[in-house]
């Protein structure tokens, strides 16, 4: 769905972005991950053919952009820093004008496009009122429904839950997921890495301009090959699982093996109460310090 590559941007002596390959497929809820100032924004603007790279290629659903961004864009929806609503407009109306001034505009349903577009972003309810009473998460989840009135086939969000309460982000982390099993396509870029966590299926890590780590989830956050077990009575257990104990940290052992059943046969046949067992995975954290402490990948 998306392609680049050796994508750069320079600012002047500012490499903001440094010859990267993104490489964004059917189905993926894609988290761009990196730190503020990693050129997130900047890849994004390029995708969307909204500032020209200085060198490097970028597809989007297939098709050389910026060149061929009449018929592309039509079937993205995308949310971006960058002008606001008017102020004075409602929502409800600003959605209208947006759809009545996008390519191929039909009046015949705009009315039902506009309500469901608030409906899905959770603001059915205050769209009458002039953009300026909003809160910042309020302009955010417009800037959404206005990124979903054509039932875009792919998303591509710059900081989407910038400015929500936990709730805010809650409701957006769903709405992203039920869109996703509807059959969308979803970039979302954060600096928010329990968001990412929690939503993406693939991960691409930003730092410094560069890619570091492109990858499924899954994979980077695999098992470590410890078994933490919970019990009441650690060092029992530490004496029977004698050689394979890691760490203790208080009542949780670290164990060097990978068959939980036999772990806990183990322990449990010698009398020691097993509170839970289950496989550690990497954390996206520790993935993502790990990443970005060594060699760009594309
Ligand atoms: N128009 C511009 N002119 C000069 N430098 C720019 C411009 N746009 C971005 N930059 C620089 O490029 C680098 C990357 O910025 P960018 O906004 O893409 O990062 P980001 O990861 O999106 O950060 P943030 O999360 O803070 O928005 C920064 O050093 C920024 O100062």
């Amino acid at each position: 769905m998306i392609r680049t590559e050796g994508l750069t941007k320079r600012f002047g002596r500012i490499t903001a972005v440094d010859g990267v390959g993104l490489d964004v497929r059917e189905g993926d809820v894609f988290g761009f991950l990196g730190a503020n100032g990693s050129g997130k924004t900047t890849t994004v603007r390029m995708l969307l053919g909204l500032v020209l790279p200085t060198s490097g290629t970028v597809e989007v659903l297939g098709e050389p952009m910026p060149a061929r961004r009449a018929s592309v864009l039509p079937q993205v929806g995308a949310l971006v820093e960058g002008p606001a609503a008017p102020p004075h407009l409602s929502g409800r109306r600003h959605l209208a004008l947006l759809d009545a001034a996008g390519p191929g505009s039909r009046r015949t349903g705009r009315a039902g496009r506009v309500d469901d577009a608030l409906e899905q972003v959770g603001l059915g309810g205050v769209d009458r009122r002039p953009v300026r009473t909003y809160s910042l998460g309020m302009r955010q989840r417009l800037g959404l429904a206005a990124a979903l009135m054509r039932r875009p086939r792919l998303l591509v969000l710059d900081e989407p839950t910038n400015g929500l309460d936990p709730a805010g982000i809650q409701e957006i982390r769903r709405l992203l997921l039920d869109l996703n099993a509807a059959g969308t396509t979803v970039l979302v870029s954060s600096h928010l890495l329990s968001e990412i966590e929690r939503t993406c299926t693939r991960v691409g890590v930003l730092h410094a301009g560069r890619l570091v780590l492109q990858d499924d989830l899954a994979s980077v956050c695999g098992p470590t090959g410890l078994l933490v077990v919970d019990t009441p009575d650690p060092h029992l257990a530490a004496r029977l699982l004698v050689g394979r104990v890691e760490a203790v940290d208080g009542e949780r052992l670290l164990v060097r093996d990978q068959d939980a059943a036999s772990v806990n046969a183990a322990l449990v046949g010698a009398g020691v109460p097993v509170r839970s067992l289950h496989a550690q995975r990497r954390s996206l954290e520790d993935v993502v310090l790990d990443a970005t402490s060594r060699q760009a990948i594309a």
